[in-house]
């Protein structure tokens, strides 16, 4: 059996909305991200396991993986021999956390082990976001490109082969809190404005060009410097109760940054040190998050999706 691991990624990270994404390892070695497992079969299976299992639409054909499933069977290796397809699902749906693109990439690269395609690293991506973009209203790949690659990257059509890892501080932790509710995609995009001003589009570029050079250089403290959110948090933040009142709080307790992960519910924040990621961790458990949300203290997952053994901590 392959089992095939996809880590949480945060899309935008701040300043590169649609263009820029990290991948997320909690430090204590959590997995947080789906698994999927193949394996041959008689005939094609999909089953769909997990803590978020019950989350999803119970019917196979309205679940991204098995979609995932069928196309790669129709379009991609017609030859496949039948497989079981298991998702393990395990982030929660609309968090922010890229939760639609970890069952797109774990399935897609799950399958194309299995089946051990000649398909090139770009055209998978192009693949994946096809399938991300289905759901979210929009095509875009600061999900898929570091959940499939690892690190923080640079990510769109413009970029030679889609993406391109960027340097960080290893320094830094990030801490994800997911407060327990969801916010749809789809929804968190519709709010924000068909088209922005020329001095706006000027400034997220600049800002964008800055941030990326600079850390290229390593001049990590420059580029935390420029982390603002012009473009979706001013749009956002009104739809995430609890947001402002984080954005306020953090700072005083260490927090170098704080901003939304994703579309959002989930936010999170840079910090320097592990003590003070602590101390924000521990203000996000007692007034961002209720009893089904959750929080992680997290370093950048470096390997990005990978195949895992059956024993590897949940
Ligand atoms: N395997 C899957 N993982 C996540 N979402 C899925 C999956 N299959 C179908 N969906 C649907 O896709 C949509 C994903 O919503 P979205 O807000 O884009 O989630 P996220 O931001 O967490 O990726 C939901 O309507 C969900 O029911
Ligand atoms: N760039 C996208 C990222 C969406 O991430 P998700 O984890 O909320 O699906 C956006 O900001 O819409």
């Amino acid at each position: 059996m392959i089992s095939i691991y996809a880590p949480a990624s945060i899309g935008n990270f701040c300043v590169g909305f649609d263009s820029l994404g990290v991948a997320l390892a909690p430090i204590d070695g959590t997995l947080l991200g789906d698994i999927v497992h193949v394996e041959a079969a008689e005939k094609d299976q999909f089953s769909c396991i997990g803590p978020y299992a019950g989350k999803l639409p119970s019917e196979a054909e309205e679940n991204l993986a098995y979609q995932c499933l069928v196309h790669f069977r129709e379009h991609v290796a017609l030859d496949m021999p039948p497989v079981s397809l298991v998702l393990e699902k395990r982030l929660p749906i609309g968090s922010g956390l890229g939760s639609s693109a970890c069952s797109v990439v774990a399935t897609f690269a799950a399958l194309n082990k299995f089946a051990h395609t000649a398909l090139s690293q770009e055209a998978l991506i192009e693949l994946m976001a096809d399938f991300e973009g289905k759901v979210s209203g929009a095509r875009h790949y600061d999900n898929i490109t570091p959940c499939y690659l690892g690190g923080l990257q640079l990510t769109a059509d413009l970029v030679p082969n889609k993406a391109m890892s960027l340097p960080v501080d290893e320094a830094w932790y990030y801490v994800a809190a997911y407060p327990g509710f969801a916010l749809n995609t789809a929804k968190a995009r519709a709010v924000m404005p068909d088209s922005i001003s020329s001095h706006d589009s000027v400034e997220f570029a600049q800002r964008l060009s800055s941030y990326c050079l600079l850390m290229q250089s390593a001049r990590f403290d420059e580029a935390l410097a420029l982390m603002q959110d012009t473009m979706a948090e001013p749009y956002r933040q009104g739809l995430i109760t609890g947001y402002s009142d984080a954005k306020a709080a953090l700072p005083e307790l260490g927090a170098e940054l704080v901003s939304i992960s994703g579309a959002g519910p989930t936010l999170f924040t840079i910090c320097k040190t592990l003590n003070a990621a602590e101390q924000c961790q521990a203000w996000l458990r007692q007034h961002y998050i209720n009893e089904h949300g959750f929080s992680h203290i997290c370093k950048l997952d470096n390997q990005g999706t990978r195949a895992i053994s059956l024993g590897a901590k949940s």
